[in-house]
């Protein structure tokens, strides 16, 4: 049987923290996007790229639409909502753990204003067993979004419902050609996953303030054949963060970055010398210029 090849671009969309990084991930099979307990761990759109012989579907990954606090939140927001335009399909992502809330109600303004035609995604359902109440969340939440085409239960953690939902996004994209080469899995360079994974293991090792307070910018990015040098700076706000991050006789910089090295070495495929530093820049999160530099935000905003 010949079969039409589709193609098509499809952002995840919802607020902080409902799974959308686990669900790319997931999908694609890697880790492109980083995960964390902390709401707005996402700061970039991320595509991730999935190829089978039924087509290819450009997954973008948005941050989470939030209220913005202070100017990054702005940049960050500004990302999410441009994700919406020019896709073909937005999965908008809830929670039913978390519940509805004014936030979904924020990220329903903006997805209703984009006209795009929508599937609902109700993830972690491995954390939620009462079908009843499912059922209700789902209807309410379905009320909430304009365009919803179809709805469906996931787990992105489990993986459960996660087939069943591609198999129906190609059949809903329009036939089309590769939009990137078959064996690309993510539209992001090696060095900005390096930066993200230096990221995901502040986030993992700190608390309170400082995971939002970090940005993180590689300065030398080499490949030398058999070693693949990379170092970073950690950027934190405030001279009173930087001993945190440093932890006790350096242990905390070296947790961070034997993680973080372990990580590179499995994703990149080769072996890794990282080198950390912390740097101290007053209030960078609300100054243009240095938010472009440890947030590699300047690409998608220019
Ligand atoms: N129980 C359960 N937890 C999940 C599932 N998917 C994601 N999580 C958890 O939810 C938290 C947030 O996951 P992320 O994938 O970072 O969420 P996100 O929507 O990308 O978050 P932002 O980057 O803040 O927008 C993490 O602690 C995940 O482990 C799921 O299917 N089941």
């Amino acid at each position: 049987m010949s079969e039409i090849f589709k193609s098509g671009i499809v952002a995840l969309v919802g607020k902080p923290n409902v799974g959308k990084s686990s669900l790319i991930n997931r999908i694609i099979g890697e880790k492109i996007a980083i995960v964390s307990d902390k709401p707005q761990t996402t700061r970039n759109r991320i595509g991730g790229i999935y190829t089978t012989e039924h087509g290819q579907i450009v997954f973008y990954d948005t941050p989470g639409i939030h209220k913005p606090l202070h100017k990054l939140g702005q940049y960050i927001l500004k990302v999410a909502t441009s994700s919406l335009l020019g896709v073909d399909l937005l999965l908008v992502m809830v929670d039913p753990t978390d519940g509805l809330r004014e936030s979904d109600r924020l990220v329903a303004t903006h997805v209703n204003g984009s006209r795009v035609p929508v599937f609902l995604v109700i993830n972690k359902i491995d954390a939620y067993s009462d079908g009843k109440l499912l059922h209700n969340f789902s209807e309410n939440a379905s009320r909430l979004f304009e365009n919803v085409l179809e709805r469906f239960y996931i787990s992105a953690e489990k993986g459960t419902g996660v087939d069943s939902m591609i198999e129906a996004i190609f059949k809903f994209l329009p036939s089309g050609k590769l939009l990137f080469p078959e064996d690309y899995i993510t539209d992001r360079s090696s060095r900005f996953m390096a930066s993200e994974i230096v990221r995901e293991k502040v986030l993992l090792h700190t608390h309170q303030e400082i995971p939002h307070s970090v940005g993180v910018s590689v300065q030398e990015f080499k490949d030398e054949g058999e070693l693949l040098r990379i170092r970073a700076d950690i950027v934190v706000e405030r001279n009173s963060q930087k001993p945190i991050i440093l932890g006790k006789g350096g242990s905390m910089i070296k947790l961070i970055g034997s993680d973080a090295r372990r990580d590179m070495e499995y994703i990149f495929d080769q072996k890794v010398f990282l080198d950390l530093f912390v740097k101290v820049r007053e209030k960078w999160r609300d100054k243009d210029s240095m938010i472009q530099e440890f947030t590699n935000l300047k690409d998608e905003l220019s």
